[in-house]
């Protein structure tokens, strides 16, 4: 955990924009996208209109994160997908500067656990064609000091940072996350994906035991061997691998 004060770490060839309030910071990071060249994290106190995956709600109480990145990736689509994983990366790693690192975890497809709970959701969505994605925006919303009230997710409750490591406020949390989510750039620049899922895969939850997805057409059981090349989940069943693209992931 580190208590020291610090530098600027900034990355370079990074902007960022603090709102005070704004409906959502990917509402925001949209209406944004047209005048924006280099990515940008557009960050907000209070967001009045958060979303989750899968058309939830997502509740920020002030003195969480609530922060999106909007930037131009090379490459198609199932490239940009694979954001969710280096966000799930680079904020592991923040919250390892805070927090006992063994108590942190990521869980396909892309949320932090950090003692068995929820500390940690991301989400993305895109505007583009199937050749090219023209922006990408990466939400993250972390709970840094509070948990959120009356979330109904039993099987991951939210759990915040404060409650186990150090507060930490939002500004300070994005620094250090823009400086991760800029060296996974990197490292996929570089070496590509397969670096990216090794890391990401050295901190997944379960890994190798039995656990369940529920996709919107079935739950398959099985045990979790691996993500592949695209980020698919793949499940050894008694039927063979399942290699599963969309679903959420319980723990039995
Ligand atoms: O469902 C999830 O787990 C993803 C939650 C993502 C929430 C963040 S908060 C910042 C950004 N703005 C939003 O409206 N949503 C994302």
């Amino acid at each position: 955990m580190s208590t020291e004060p610090h530098a600027s770490l900034w990355p370079e060839g990074v902007d960022r924009i603090i709102r005070d309030e704004v409906d959502s910071t990917m509402a925001e990071a949209a209406r944004l996208a047209p005048d924006l060249r280099r990515p940008t994290w557009v960050m907000a106190h209070r967001q009045t209109a958060a979303r989750g995956r899968q058309g939830r709600a997502w509740v920020n109480p002030e003195g969480n994160l609530s922060a999106t990145l909007l930037m131009r990736p090379e490459g198609g689509p199932a490239d940009a997908a694979l954001r969710s994983f280096m966000a799930a990366n680079a904020l592991f790693e923040a919250l390892a500067l805070h927090v006992d690192r063994t108590k942190l975890a990521v869980k396909w497809p892309n949320d932090v656990l950090l003692s068995g709970g929820k500390v940690a959701g991301i989400l993305l969505e895109s505007m583009g064609t199937s050749q090219g994605v023209e922006w990408l925006a990466i939400g993250v919303g972390v709970n840094l000091k509070a948990v959120p009230d009356g979330v109904q997710d039993a099987a991951f409750p939210p759990t915040a940072l404060a409650e186990h490591g150090d507060l930490v406020g939002p500004e300070d949390f994005l620094e250090k996350l823009a400086v991760n989510f800029a060296t996974e750039e990197a490292i996929f620049a570089e070496l590509g994906f397969g670096k990216i899922r090794e890391d990401w895969l050295k901190r997944a939850a379960r890994l190798g035991e039995v656990i369940t997805a529920r996709t919107s057409r079935a739950e398959i059981t099985g045990t979790f061997e691996s993500i592949d090349e695209a980020g698919n989940l793949i499940l050894r069943t008694p039927k063979g691998a399942e290699v599963i693209a969309a679903a959420d992931v319980y723990f039995s």
